[in-house]
């Protein structure tokens, strides 16, 4: 909604949680040019997909000893907040952009555990960040600098789209929509792969054509300038069998509405994360 400055990487960065989501954006942010020397990540009990990564690229790994990061990415779970508000007190100056993609959390409720720090981003990523194909919602504190907030874009591009907002409330929308959206759209594949077993199909042979359905809807989506209903008008023959189906999907309380329910209910619980 509002136009960043094209910024650099920060030159020094520190992840806090580096599970799913975490890890995804670490490799992205890494295959993006983030320098391994002046990257650490703290999570105890990281994984050893992570663990490896971080050997094999130079990345300092749970030091004993931190102190005040120039770019803090928070990425334990929200609940957890609390908890490690302590442990990261340390981590955190008056110089230090604090970039967070805890669901729900608010800049308010980051502020009030992190008083020290200069600068903060609300972000939502999503999974596909992990190959660059990600989609990220931004909104960030009053008085950040115009560098800090370019670096946090520099930093997020690296995952794939970005888009700020200046109403800090629609990044619950952006969680329901894109944050959790991946998962609807894995659902898909999942869902129709059982209907193709039921219709008869071998079960792997279902998932195997369900996967590589969804798969290629999304890459065709990407690929063409066409929007996706017009993309949808093209798959429907007039009286042929995707009108049939469509009939279904497309009803009172189907798909449409079950997505609009869906969003409410992800947007409601992301404002419960909140405090
Ligand atoms: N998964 C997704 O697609 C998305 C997730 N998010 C957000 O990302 C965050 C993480 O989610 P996700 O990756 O799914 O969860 P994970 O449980 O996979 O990752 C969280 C990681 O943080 C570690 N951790 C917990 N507490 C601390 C701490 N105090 N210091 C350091 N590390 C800690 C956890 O360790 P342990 O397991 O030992 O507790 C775990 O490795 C959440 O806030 C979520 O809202 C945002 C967008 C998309
Ligand atoms: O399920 C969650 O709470 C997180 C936030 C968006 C995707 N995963």
């Amino acid at each position: 909604m509002t136009d960043t400055p094209k910024g650099s990487l920060p030159a020094s960065l520190t992840l806090v949680g580096a599970g799913k989501m975490g890890g995804a954006l670490l490799r992205g942010w890494l295959d993006g040019g983030l320098d391994p020397a002046t990257t650490t990540v703290i999570d105890p009990q990281v994984g050893p997909e992570i663990s490896a990564l971080c050997s094999e690229r130079g990345v300092t790994l749970n030091p004993e000893r931190t102190s005040a990061a120039q770019t803090l990415v928070l990425a334990m779970k929200p609940q957890g907040l609390d908890d490690a508000a302590t442990t990261l007190a340390p981590l955190v100056g008056p110089g230090t952009l604090v970039v967070s993609i805890l669901a729900g959390k608010t800049l308010a409720n980051l502020a009030a555990r992190l008083p020290r720090a200069g600068a903060f981003v609300r972000t939502m990523p999503n999974l596909p960040a992990s190959i660059g194909r990600g989609a990220t919602g931004a909104v960030a504190s009053t008085g950040i600098k115009a560098e800090q907030r370019a670096q946090a874009d520099a930093l997020l591009a690296c995952s794939g789209l970005v888009e700020w907002l200046d109403d800090e409330a629609l990044i619950d929308a952006v969680t329901a929509v894109s944050g959790s959206g991946p998962a609807y759209a894995f659902l898909l594949a999942e869902a129709l792969a059982e209907a193709g077993t039921k219709a008869g199909l071998p079960p792997e042979m279902a998932a195997r054509l369900a996967r590589a359905t969804v798969a290629g809807a999304g890459a065709l989506l990407d690929a063409s300038p066409i929007e996706a209903g017009e993309l949808r008008r093209n798959v429907t023959s007039p009286g042929g069998t995707t009108a049939a189906a469509l009939g279904v999907l497309m009803r009172e309380g189907g798909l449409p509405d079950l997505l609009t329910e869906a969003v409410e209910a992800a947007r409601r619980r992301a404002g419960e994360l909140a405090g």
